[in-house]
């Protein structure tokens, strides 16, 4: 990108991913997987290792003893995991300590990511607090574990109804709930493998593809155009502030996005499908989940307007579920690849320069785990259950009173006015509200 120093360059295969797995591209039926091919091109690294800051590592024998699960391993071989391993390890003395054991020699390059953690930096140092203030817990709560299964049991119910009655106005309400256990099931997509992120899939999208798009790339990199969730939907939207943006997206993205937001859902589950049918990927047991409502449906309604009922169920799950997401990121006062970056590349400040928490949930974490709210916390430490994030505050407020850092608050409705606002945004902001660091 250009403006303001920011990173990676448009010579990147991040730029050139761009194009081939936006919606048009022809690497767009494997995008994530293309996705870690580009990263992984960029990064230099042998195909055989892995990048941790400055040293490189043969994690191949370590990779089904992860306590936090074989894949994330796997699936980031031959590319720079530095972020990932900062952001994953709350508490990161013992997979430190591990990592001496596997490491095979020096990387000589520097890294492609802007970013830096500095032992003193305000990240490590936020993240060695909330480290002391959690204790040794940081996975799932037992409130957390039954607030997902009554989401899920309502869920069900409100399913059922819609399936008996065939009423579209329960297929509607069906689908605009489906969205929250789906909204919860990432809190749990995030930790080591557990049986609720599955929670995920019950909708047209894939915790496993997720874990990709939005683990590794959003939440490591976010608002910049290694945000596989920035690329993906260009060229239909365009979030990033760039001069050449012609009428389509400069005006009309904002009014035709609300009519496209339904079909994101279905659409990314056809594409999974056809995935599957060229064999580019297995089908996995979690993919059938949408395919066992229509089976559901359609016993109880017939084909047809059993699949006119999951349609409309997907659909609304589709729109609750995008609004959400993406009025967490997207506000002309938030930081946006081409915008001025903080001249601290901290990565815990680059997180708060590209994230607005909502007011109106904050420290209530039921409501934030629906909403995707709490958002900063949980960027910054995907690994902590939502229902342990609203004692972190007092921890993150005075450290970033220490480094002089400040994180974005808006109501509701300013973030989502924002959010169309952004679409259309064509100039550069140099004077992002972030900061004054030492
Ligand atoms: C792509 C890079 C990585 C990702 C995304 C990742 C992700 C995770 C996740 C999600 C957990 C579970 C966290 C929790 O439940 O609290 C975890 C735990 C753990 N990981 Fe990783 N990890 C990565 C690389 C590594 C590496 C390279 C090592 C060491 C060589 C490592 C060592 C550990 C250890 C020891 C734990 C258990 C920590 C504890 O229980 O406190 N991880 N990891």
């Amino acid at each position: 990108m250009g403006g303001g120093g920011s990173n990676p360059d448009p010579q990147s295969s991040y730029a050139e991913f761009r194009v081939q797995n936006s919606v048009w591209g022809k690497g767009w039926l494997d995008k994530t997987q293309e996705w870690l091919k580009g990263k992984g091109k960029d990064d230099s690294v042998p195909s055989n290792l892995w990048r941790i800051h400055d040293g490189l590592y043969d994690l191949e024998e370590f990779a089904s003893r992860h306590p936090g699960g074989e894949s994330w391993i796997r699936i980031t071989r031959g590319s720079d995991i530095t972020e990932a391993f900062e952001a994953s390890h709350v508490h990161p003395d013992v997979p430190e300590g591990l990592l001496k054991k596997y490491r095979v020699g020096e990387a000589t390059w520097p890294r492609r990511s802007p970013f830096t953690f500095h032992p003193q930096g305000f990240y490590r140092t936020l993240k060695r607090r909330v480290g002391e203030r959690l204790g040794k817990e940081n996975g799932p709560t037992w409130k957390s574990r039954l607030f997902q299964d009554l989401l899920l049991a309502a869920f069900l119910l409100a399913f059922l109804r819609a399936a008996v009655t065939g009423a579209r106005l329960w297929a509607v309400v069906t689908g605009t709930w489906l969205a929250f256990p789906v909204i919860y099931a990432h809190n749990f997509f995030h930790m080591r493998d557990n049986a609720r992120m599955y929670a995920f899939d019950l909708s047209g999208f894939s915790s496993r593809e997720w874990r990709i798009s939005h683990v590794l790339s959003h939440h490591m990199f976010p608002n910049t155009i290694l945000d596989a969730e920035i690329t993906m939907s260009y060229p239909l939207l365009d979030y990033l502030p760039r001069a050449s943006k012609g009428f389509l997206l400069k005006y009309l993205s904002r009014f035709y996005i609300n009519f496209l937001f339904p079909f994101f859902m279905p659409l990314d589950l056809v594409r999974r499908y056809l995935n599957v049918a060229v064999g580019i990927q297995p089908l996995h047991p979690e993919n059938i989940l949408p395919l066992a409502e229509l089976a559901i449906l359609a016993f109880f309604r017939g084909f047809v307007e059993g699949l006119s009922l999951w349609m409309w169920i997907h659909a609304s799950c589709s729109v609750a579920f995008l609004i959400s997401l993406t009025a967490s990121h997207h506000h002309e006062d938030i930081f946006h690849d081409g915008d001025r970056p903080s001249p601290d590349r901290d990565w815990g400040v680059g997180q708060l320069q590209a994230i607005g928490d909502r007011k109106e949930v904050m420290g209530i974490p039921w409501l934030a785990g629906i909403t995707f709210g709490d958002h900063i916390l949980h960027h910054l430490f995907p690994t902590v259950d939502a229902f342990r994030l609203p004692a972190l505050y007092p921890v993150l407020e005075e450290t970033c009173r220490e480094f002089r850092v400040q994180f974005n608050l808006f109501s509701f409705p300013e973030l989502a006015m924002g959010m169309y606002r952004q679409m259309g945004r064509t100039v550069t902001n140099p004077n992002i509200p972030i900061c004054n660091c030492k």
